[in-house]
């Protein structure tokens, strides 16, 4: 099993957020995080990321506990997210973007990575040399899943990486996820629902006012998502 969370809560502010949250993604396998605004997806994807500390219960990526860890540690295990927000540095270029997690976090084969990262996405490495703040959304969100994979080898977090993006850039950026299969690495995507996770991924899990429950996927369910 790559990650496992077990019991976790999650306050922000003294304000509960995350209860009891039980989550596994098995190494290599893609998970789908699906919930509505402010069910807590944000939450437990910062959480994850050693951003917010955990009141109760567990985070373990391939055996470890990681749940104490600080956050830069992620970097060192090759864990890596991709914000809602993008969070990209718009005067920098698009390949000083891309590398700034490789200069932060002293990744010796930054300038390889980006190489295969551009031959991912050839179009992002089109405009390379662009300032991102030139760039539109979605061409923005492209660079972010970028730069997330320039240290995310193990494990990436995307935080609702279709949303607000244009038809055919998501699924451009759908393409490019499923792509990632046979990489090894392992995949969360939190979406507010699963239009398009669904394809993508092998399990769903459903969050609702900080509490998650594990889903899956059936054919003869319109919405595509059943309870067990
Ligand atoms: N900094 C904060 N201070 C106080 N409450 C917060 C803070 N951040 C999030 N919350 C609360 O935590 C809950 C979960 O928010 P979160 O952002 O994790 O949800 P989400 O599922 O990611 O939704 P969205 O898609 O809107 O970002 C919400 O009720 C939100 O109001």
């Amino acid at each position: 099993m790559s990650l496992e969370i077990a019991n976790l809560d999650v306050s922000i502010d003294g304000i509960g957020i995350l209860r009891d949250v039980n989550l596994t993604i098995p190494t290599g396998e893609m998970a789908g995080l699906i919930g509505h605004n402010g069910a807590g997806k944000t939450t437990l994807i910062r959480a994850m990321m050693g951003l917010l500390p955990a009141d109760r219960g567990s985070i373990s990526f391939k055996g470890r506990d990681i749940t104490r860890q600080p956050a830069y540690k992620r970097a060192d295990m090759r864990i890596s997210y991709m914000p809602e927000d993008r969070r990209l540095i718009p005067e920098l270029t698009v390949t000083e973007n891309m590398l700034m997690p490789a200069w932060a976090n002293n990744i010796h084969d930054g300038e390889q990575r980006l190489k295969w990262v551009y031959e991912l996405m050839p179009e992002i490495a089109d405009f390379g040399q662009r300032k991102a703040l030139q760039l539109s959304g979605g061409q923005q969100k492209l660079v972010a899943l970028g730069r997330a994979l320039i240290p995310g080898r193990e494990m990436i977090l995307l935080d609702e990486p279709f949303e607000g993006v244009a038809p055919v850039l998501a699924k451009r950026l759908s393409s490019v996820i499923a792509d990632l299969r046979g990489e090894g690495l392992t995949v969360l995507i939190a979406e507010s629902d699963d239009s398009h996770s669904a394809d993508l991924v092998d399990s769903t899990w459903r969050i609702e006012r900080g509490e998650v429950s594990q889903g899956r996927r059936d054919s003869s369910e319109s919405s595509g998502l059943t309870d067990y």
